[in-house]
This record gives C-alpha cells, sequence and structure tokens, in this order.
C-alpha cells in the first residue's frame, strides 16, 4: 500500500488529511497508518507462514507504544536492546516470553531485569557477557537462555555505518570463535543453550548475502547437533530493506525465498528480527515551511522539522522523498530542504524540486524507521508529536514535548 494518495490535490492517509493532522496536532508532527503497519506486519507472516516461525519486531526502530502494542496485538515477538525497550515493550502488552534481547553491552541491572522476566532468550555477543549472565543467573537461583550472535563475516553491501557482520564489526562472536564457547556455554552452571543468532546489516535490498549468512549458520548448527548440543532456534536476525528512492525491493516473500530453501526441511523454530522493513514506510514526517530564503547559491526551504526530528539525512546522508501536501498551480524550483538547527549538516534534502510557499506543509516519506525513535532534543527542541492514523481517525498517540519537559528533571546548581 502506498502511504500517501492524493485526494482533491492533499495528501491523505488513509482517510484523514494530512493537512487536517497538521491542524489538530501542530507540526513537526510524525504519522503513522495502523493499515500500512499491519499490512507490512501480515506480509510476514504470509512468507513465514509454512515455518514454526517468530517474528521479532526490531524495537529500535520505532518504539512507540501504540506501535508496540498493534505488533504485540498481531502476536508478534520483540527484539530489544536495552532495558529501556524490554520496558516499553511490556508496558505496551508484549510478552517477556517472546523478547529476545540483543546488544553488545548489557549491564548487571538489565540482565537481571529481564531474567526475573523470564524473557525468551539472550543473544550472547562476547565471552565476557556469557560469563557475566551465568553469574548473574547464578545469584538470583536461575538459568539463563541463550544464544550466541555469530559473526558469519559476510559483506551486507550496505551503508558501512549499518552493516554489522563483517569480522570488523563490534557485533557477534567471530565465526571460528563460536564452537568453542558453545562448548564452554554447555559446561556452565546457569545457562540454558537454545539458539543461535546472526544478523548482518540494514537496509538490505538482495537477499544474497543474509543466503550466506544463514548457510554458515546452519553449518554451525549441525556440527553443534554432531557434538549433542541441539538447538530449538535460529534466529536471521533483520535486516529487509525499504523503498526510500528508485531502489528495487524486493517483498518480502521474495526476500526470504531463498534463505527460506536453505532452511527447508528444518525443525528448529526459525525467528527472525525485523525493524525498518516492518514500520519504515508506514510512517512519515509531517512538517511546515517557515521561511523561504533566497540565498546567493541556493534556495531554501527552512522548515519546522530538523535534523533533531530525523537525522538519517546528517548521520547516512540518506535520500528521503519530500513532496508538498497541498499542490500549487505553480513551477516548481529547487530548493535545499533545511531545519532551524545551527549545523550545516541540518539538512532533510539537497536539491528537492517544490512549489512552496511559506506556511505550505510538506512530507518527509519513508520515516517510520529510526526517525521518532533516534530523535534528541539537541538545540533544546521538544520532540514531535506522534500521530496514528486508524481508518477515518487520527489519534495523537505521543503528545509533543513542551518546553517545561526539557527542563524535567534537572536542578541548578545548590
Ligand atoms: C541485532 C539486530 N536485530 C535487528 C535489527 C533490525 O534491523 P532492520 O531494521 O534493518 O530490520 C538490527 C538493526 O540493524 C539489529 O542490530
Ligand atoms: N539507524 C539506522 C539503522 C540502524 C540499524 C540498527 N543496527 C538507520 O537509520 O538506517
Amino acid at each position: 500500500m502506498a502511504l500517501v494518495e492524493r485526494r482533491t490535490g492533499t495528501l491523505h492517509v488513509e482517510a484523514v488529511s494530512l493537512t487536517d493532522i497538521a491542524e489538530q496536532f501542530g507540526t513537526p508532527c510524525y504519522v503513522y497508518s495502523r493499515k500500512a503497519l499491519t499490512e507490512a506486519y501480515n506480509a510476514y507472516c504470509e512468507a513465514l507462514a509454512k515455518h514454526n516461525a517468530l517474528i521479532c519486531y526490531a524495537v529500535k526502530a520505532n518504539s512507540n507504544l501504540a506501535v508496540l502494542s498493534l505488533f504485540a496485538r498481531l502476536g508478534a515477538g520483540f527484539d530489544i536492546v536495552s532495558g529501556g525497550e524490554l520496558a516499553r515493550v511490556l508496558a505496551a502488552g508484549g510478552e517477556a516470553k517472546k523478547v529476545v534481547f540483543s546488544g553488545v553491552g548489557k549491564s548487571h541491572g538489565e540482565i537481571v531485569n529481564a531474567l526475573r522476566l523470564s524473557i525468551k532468550c539472550f543473544n550472547i555477543e562476547s565471552a565476557a557477557e556469557l560469563d557475566r549472565i551465568n553469574a548473574v543467573a547464578g545469584d538470583l537461583g536461575l538459568k539463563a537462555p541463550i544464544s550466541f550472535r555469530v559473526n558469519p563475516n559476510v559483506d551486507p553491501k550496505t551503508h558501512p555505518y549499518i552493516s554489522t557482520g563483517l569480522k570488523t564489526s563490534k557485533f557477534g562472536i567471530a565465526y571460528e570463535e563460536a564452537l568453542p564457547l558453545y562448548r564452554r556455554a554447555a559446561a556452565l552452571p546457569h545457562i540454558h543453550i537454545t539458539g543461535i543468532d546472526c544478523h548482518i546489516g540494514s537496509q538490505l535490498l538482495d537477499p544474497a548475502p543474509a543466503t550466506e549468512a544463514a548457510q554458515k549458520v546452519l553449518a554451525l548448527v549441525d556440527t553443534l547437533a554432531g557434538e549433542g548440543i541441539e538447538l530449538e532456534h535460529i534466529d536471521l536476525g533483520g535486516g529487509m530493506g525499504i523503498h526510500y528512492r528508485d531502489e528495487a525491493v524486493p517483498s518480502v516473500t521474495e526476500y526470504l525465498a531463498p534463505i527460506l530453501r536453505v532452511l527447508h526441511g528444518r525443525k528448529e523454530q526459525l525467528l527472525v528480527e525485523p525493524g525498518r522493513s516492518l514500520v519504515g514506510n508506514a510512517g512519515l514526517l509531517l512538517t511546515r515551511v517557515e521561511i523561504l530564503k533566497h540565498g546567493s547559491a541556493h534556495d531554501f526551504a527552512i522548515v519546522d522539522a530538523a535534523m533533531n526530528d530525523l537525522m538519517r539525512p546528517a548521520l547516512y546522508d540518506a535520500w528521503h522523498d519530500i513532496v508538498a501536501v497541498s499542490e500549487r498551480n505553480e513551477l516548481p524550483r529547487s530548493c535545499e530542504v533545511v531545519g532551524p538547527v545551527c549545523e550545516s549538516g541540518d539538512f532533510l534534502g539537497h536539491e528537492r524540486m517544490l512549489a512552496v510557499h511559506e506556511g505550505d506543509l510538506l512530507a518527509v516519506m519513508s520515516a517510520g524507521a529510526y526517525g521518532m525513535a533516534m530523535s534528541s532534543n539537541y538545540n533544546s527542541r521538544p520532540r514531535a508529536a506522534e500521530v496514528m492514523v486508524d481508518g477515518a481517525q487520527a489519534h495523537l498517540v505521543r503528545k509533543r514535548e513542551e518546553i517545561t519537559q526539557l527542563f524535567a528533571g534537572e536542578s541548578t546548581l545548590p
């Protein structure tokens, strides 16, 4: 489904006009579509229908409570990377027994809490973490369910900042070290080995690297079984890419087909950890043009959203489509779409052809993943509101931060 549709010259998300949303909730504002989120989740369900699979949504992509509660109601599990994400999953009605805990630096407190709540599994990323989890579980008189995140040394061919499966990466356990570590874990008193895990990177459009990684993971699974270490699940991570510009994006079924072929006939439960592909194309950032400025080299459309609201352009030079919400009967002109933040890197788009006036609304597309989740208060800017559209209704699912909230919990010197 296309997230937006032009009706009588104005962009709508489902049956709600973005102009009405801006009037009701102000800008900048993230807008999500419940229908698009549900369809994205169902596409995974359909692709995995013949497998004993659990879809663990990667919370880091978008941790809005309404998004989490929607996925929880659809039956999802969750991939978390912090105690904060676990708290949000539980607050949204998610079940701890469907949570896998990834991340290279889990703290003592986070491990205690996750163990007490009986999460499904810790995805362990180092030998030191194995020892730490064994010790904490021992102190609590428990056994920790664990898998190792194995680094298969496969190049995912994506942006270097979101590439995680090469041996130079901080993530996972070197492929050659996996076997000795599994043997060591099998002998530890407070560890229960349940699985294996692998995640090689994000915004992947070609399934070949993930298929190669899956083959390497399966070779390890078989070697382990030969030694009497039987695994209950195989977690192949997330990473499937979405539509930003004009890239050829495979459907979930197409992307997963070669991976599922190598898994054919396996008895272990299959876990996947999609983030971006569940939420990215289901959200946009709505912003209003504050100032049109004629510069000596470019024209600028200075909008009320900035790099603190959507940092992907500044951080990765990422391209997001930017569309005028209401059409004007004028020729578009090239402009730099920038925010009010005091950084030259504060841009949302370069050289965009737009016909806009001050006060007009723009929709920054494909912003449902790693948008609000990576936002900050830089320049002491309050965080944007978040709205969920459901058919003909738009619900405020997170209020815009007030300036007074930017002082919360802080004090001046005594
Ligand atoms: C361990 C792990 N799982 C899942 C994801 C989700 O990735 P994506 O949003 O690309 O699906 C990530 C992020 O790259 C990750 O690091
Ligand atoms: N933040 C990244 C994705 C990170 C994936 C997490 N390992 C992005 O916006 O594309």
